[in-house]
């Protein structure tokens, strides 16, 4: 699918989606709370889709309306082989849950996830009783044998999804576990994995996360748990705001440790105008400068953070980009070439990103199939000369499935942009 956006003002309001990384965690802990509960609010993008397809081989119920999934113990369906699309963290998360059975399972995906890294997986697993076989590193992984309590120790510099998937599973263990993290990456990512737990009845303790004490033989508390709004998602509309106009977004929690509120630092910092009611976050455009941001812990919001400082005048600094090259695509790479497309000027380092602040003129671009590259190209867009035609633009599907009907919302009627 093609889509086109033109320059345009924008001004309006919308409603975030459901988080994505909640949604995934609350789906996995309904499944191993083994009794009736339920989801409100739940997303339906395809990695959330992904994940109740996972929990259903595994053997749950699962029974879905628009506003609710009621999920109740079932049997596990044939067949040992768990497909996770193209979402990293059901890869990444699943193999220790699934361990718990015993049942020899293979996890599989498709696309880019056939070439993101997951051999961080192998030894703590080993560690833990589970033989665990990945391909040359990377997806499919075959695991067989019990997750058992024990110690290990991980390298979280890749990821912080598998430590998700330890600190689910080992709770229900038999014995108490013990965990030892290095180099722990994206750290707001496990204090919302530990803030669901606490919501499911689980108790860890931790040194600062890099120590993690698991007591064994825990329950997971069946509950109604309501997924929260996704601020990774509202980052776009908010910088479109900031550079084309104003912008609101409903059903965003103040109180979110998700990693990517820091979106409202670095729009501070640029200088767009930031007014927060309750729930609403409202951005407007401002004078926007240049400004240095560290997204080494919120690595999502580097593709809206490149299209914002597009429109900030000065050389924008953005330290992190080491973690990007292991995403839905390389996308510090992805960034670099089609922001230069559209006209603008990105330069790549090591471990930085840098943007000068220069008009667009728009042109032809490629998400490279990734729904991040596809929205921050959207919202470059806005600001650009002639518009922009973004292909393979339904990738949007793997976060935010209704992101061109949103943003249609806050572009309809607006004037032509006069930058
Ligand atoms: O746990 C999660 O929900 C996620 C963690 C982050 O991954 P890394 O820990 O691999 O950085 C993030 O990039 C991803 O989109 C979602
Ligand atoms: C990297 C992402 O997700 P995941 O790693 O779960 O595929 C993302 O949503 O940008």
């Amino acid at each position: 699918m093609e889509k086109f956006i033109r320059p345009a003002a924008i001004d309006g309001q919308i409603t975030a989606p459901p988080s994505k990384s909640d949604m995934l965690r609350a789906v996995a802990a309904a499944y191993l709370t083994h009794a009736e509960c339920e989801i409100l609010r739940p997303s339906d993008c395809d990695d959330a889709l992904a994940a109740l397809n996972i929990v259903k081989t595994l053997g749950a119920d699962v029974e879905r309306t628009s506003e609710r999934i009621r999920f109740a113990p079932g049997n596990r369906q044939p067949g040992s082989v768990l497909d996770c699309g193209e979402s990293g963290l059901c890869i990444r998360m699943f193999p220790s849950i699934a361990a718990l059975s015993g049942a020899a399972t293979t996890l599989t995906g498709r696309g880019s996830l056939l070439k993101r890294p997951i051999a961080m997986i192998e030894q703590p697993l080993r560690d833990l009783n589970v033989a665990c076989e990945t391909t040359n590193g990377l997806p499919p992984v075959s695991i067989r044998g019990q997750l058992h309590a024990g110690i290990t120790t991980i390298d979280a510099s890749t990821t912080s999804q598998f430590l998700t998937g330890l600190l689910m599973a080992l709770p229900l263990c038999d014995g108490d576990s013990e965990i030892i993290v290095t180099n722990l990456a994206s750290k707001p990512y496990i204090e919302m994995t530990l803030q669901l737990l606490r919501a499911f009845g689980i108790t860890i303790e931790h040194d600062a996360l890099t120590r993690f004490r698991i007591p064994g033989r825990q329950r997971y508390r069946a509950t109604s748990y309501q997924v929260e709004g996704d601020w990774s998602g509202a980052a776009f509309p908010l910088v479109a705001g900031a550079i084309a106009g104003r912008a609101s977004v409903a059903n965003l929690r103040q109180d979110s440790c998700q990693a990517d509120k820091a979106i409202l630092n670095a729009l501070r910092a640029a200088g767009a105008l930031v007014q927060i009611a309750e729930d609403v976050v409202t951005v407007s455009k401002g004078d926007l400068t240049a400004f240095e941001f560290d997204a080494t812990d919120c690595p999502d919001i580097f593709p809206p953070l490149v299209a914002l400082a597009t429109y900030c005048q000065g050389k924008t600094v953005i330290h992190g980009a080491q973690r990007l090259q292991v995403k839905e695509s390389d996308r510090g790479l992805a960034l670099l070439q089609e922001f230069t497309k559209m006209g603008g000027r990105v330069t790549l380092h090591e471990k930085r990103i840098e943007i000068y602040g220069n008009p667009l003129d728009g042109g032809m671009v490629d998400s490279h199939n990734d729904h991040r590259i596809a929205m921050a190209c959207a919202v470059a867009a806005l600001g650009s000369n002639r518009g922009v035609r973004i292909q393979q633009a339904e990738c949007v599907a793997k976060s935010y499935p209704d992101f061109f009907q949103d943003f249609g919302m806050l572009t309809s009627n607006q004037p032509q942009f006069a930058p």
